[in-house]
């Protein structure tokens, strides 16, 4: 239930006094069922000016006090301000939803399982970007200081390289690798794959 439009007749005292009780009841079992709807107010015949029991400014101040949203003294005689009423209706209807839509959206932005998703992604692209830093680092250390593994040790130079290179001897090595056989003089050949060399 989007709306609801209560009605007197300008021109009955009776009816507008219904008014309150109406309400009343009405607002009550929309909050059993947890709903907001549009309240309206609409005093009508109001192009019986003459008859009129009900002036305007008193029905305003009742429509204000009980928390409706709009009032209109309409006729549904002479269409006096029918279509400015159905207009507003409407009106605050749609800005009623996108209000709703707004709200949801906020809420989906300030929950905070969504908050802790999102800061994890920034954690993990952090820490990504730190290994990669480190990465690089260590590259640049190892290419300032050498290679400190076995192939650089006096033993393997003097005994196991020239073992190799009497002998012919085929393996595979990581690009890294290969910079550091070139390091030792030995010529590497680039395979197909790049990321291995054959030592000839
Ligand atoms: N002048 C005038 N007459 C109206 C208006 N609305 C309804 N009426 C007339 O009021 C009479 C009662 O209309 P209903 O639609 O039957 O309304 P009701 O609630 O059953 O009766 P009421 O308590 O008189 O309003 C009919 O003769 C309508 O033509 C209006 O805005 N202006």
């Amino acid at each position: 239930m989007d709306c609801i439009v209560i009605s007197y007749g300008v021109i009955s005292r009776p009816t507008f006094e219904s008014v309150t009780m109406i309400h009343d009841r009405t607002v009550r079992s929309l909050e059993d069922i947890q709903k907001n709807p549009l309240l309206v107010l609409v005093g009508n015949k109001a192009d019986l000016e003459e008859e009129r029991q009900v002036s305007r400014e008193e029905a305003e101040s009742l429509a204000r006090n009980l928390g409706f949203d709009l009032f209109y003294e309409c006729s549904a005689k002479t269409g006096l301000h029918l279509d400015d009423c159905f207009k507003s209706i409407v009106e605050r209807l749609d800005e009623k939803k996108r209000n709703i839509q707004d709200k949801t959206l906020e809420t989906v932005l300030e929950d905070p399982y969504h908050e802790q998703q999102h800061s994890q992604q920034e954690s993990n692209q952090k820490h990504e970007e730190e290994e990669e830093e480190e990465a690089g680092e260590e590259e640049e250390d190892e290419e300032e200081e050498g290679f400190k593994d076995p192939e650089d040790t006096p033993d393997y130079k003097h005994e196991v390289e020239p073992a190799i290179a009497a002998e012919g001897f085929t393996s595979t090595h990581t690009e890294s690798q290969s910079r550091r056989v070139s390091n030792n003089k030995q010529k590497p050949i680039e395979s197909p794959d790049s990321k291995c060399c054959t030592i000839v």
